[in-house]
């Protein structure tokens, strides 16, 4: 896939808080690339940097092959950014506000069509602060979108929305992927980077420390495993049978469950050995590691807290 945006070994730091350690990523055409990670782990940095507002300490940015800092109108062109908490003049109206933003841009997108896109056509006169969260969020997005960018950047897009409100924002960023935009995000949202990212990049403490599609970390490594409760009356020494299983690496009690974990053949094994004893489990499901599971073991936080 051609790379649209190149991050290698990105650093910076404030005084004596080193904010970026050392990040590289990259981001293909038309992908939803999410960065992930908890408080303070350098993501807003990161993210500024890419789109040229903030210079790196060490460290290379190119967005289509130009580089931010030696080359800022080009990538002006090219990158839209929505930042975290964006704000307006409280009382400038949306339709305005689209139209001062296009007046930035030499082939502005058409205002009227992203009003329409991004569902805003009964608040064209609403003043800023008269919209809802959901409602200046789309508008955030919509700004960032005016100058027709090839790459736009998110920062917090759904913080602060209801359920439905996150929804239509996710619906929204996927029919601007579709239309052949690249798009980098950054969520404290286990559920929206699951539910929205082509790919995830976790960040801890200015490091990448994990990578890849939802799939394929929940995949890594993780050794598959079962919760199965025997019926009632199943002969003794069941659980030891199952534990001498070659597919079988462990057996533990489960509040009257047992978890198996095991091989890749960890179900069939288990089922074939009660079947042979004539034994129909009372309950057996399986159970995978979730993108969450995933954040805990890589930075040793939970993003409820994260998110706190
Ligand atoms: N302009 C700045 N001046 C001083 N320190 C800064 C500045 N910007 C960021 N930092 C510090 O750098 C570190 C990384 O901040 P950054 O905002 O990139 O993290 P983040 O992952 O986006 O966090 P959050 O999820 O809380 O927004 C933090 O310790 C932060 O306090």
């Amino acid at each position: 896939m051609e790379p649209v945006i190149t991050v290698q070994h990105l650093r910076k730091t404030f005084g004596a808080t080193v904010a970026v350690q050392d990040v590289s990523l990259t981001v293909g055409r038309g992908e939803i690339v999410g960065v992930l990670g908890p408080n303070g782990a350098g993501k807003t940095t990161t993210v500024e940097i890419v789109a040229g507002l903030t210079p790196p300490d060490a460290g290379r940015v190119e967005i289509l092959g130009h580089d931010p800092q030696r080359d800022p109108a080009a990538v002006r062109q090219l990158v839209g950014i929505q930042l975290q908490e964006s704000r307006l003049p409280a009382r400038i109206r949306v339709e305005e506000a689209l139209r001062l933003y296009a007046s930035f841009y030499p082939d502005p997108a058409d205002v009227d069509e992203l009003i329409t896109l991004l569902g805003l056509e009964d608040k064209r006169r609403t003043a800023f602060d008269d919209l809802s969260g959901g409602q200046q969020q789309r508008l955030s997005i919509a700004l960032a979108l005016v100058g027709r960018p090839q790459v736009v950047v998110l920062d917090e897009l759904t913080t602060g929305l209801d359920p439905r409100g996150r929804r239509e924002t996710w619906a929204l960023v996927e029919r601007v992927r579709d239309s052949g935009v690249t798009v980098l995000l950054v969520t404290h949202f286990m559920d929206e980077a699951e539910h929205l990212c082509d790919r995830v990049v976790v960040i801890d403490s200015g490091r990448v420390v994990a990578e890849g599609t939802t799939a394929e970390l929940t995949a890594a490594d993780a050794e598959p495993s079962l919760r199965l409760r025997l019926p009632v009356g199943a002969p003794a020494g069941l659980e030891d049978l199952l534990r001498s299983l070659p597919e079988v690496s462990a057996v533990v009690g489960d509040d009257g469950a047992l978890r198996i974990r095991g091989d890749r053949r960890v179900l069939p094994a288990v089922v074939a050995a009660l079947d042979e004893r004539g034994v129909v489990p009372a309950e057996l499901s399986t159970l995978t590691r979730s993108l969450e599971d995933v954040f805990v073991d890589v930075t040793g936080s939970n993003l409820e807290e994260a998110a706190a």
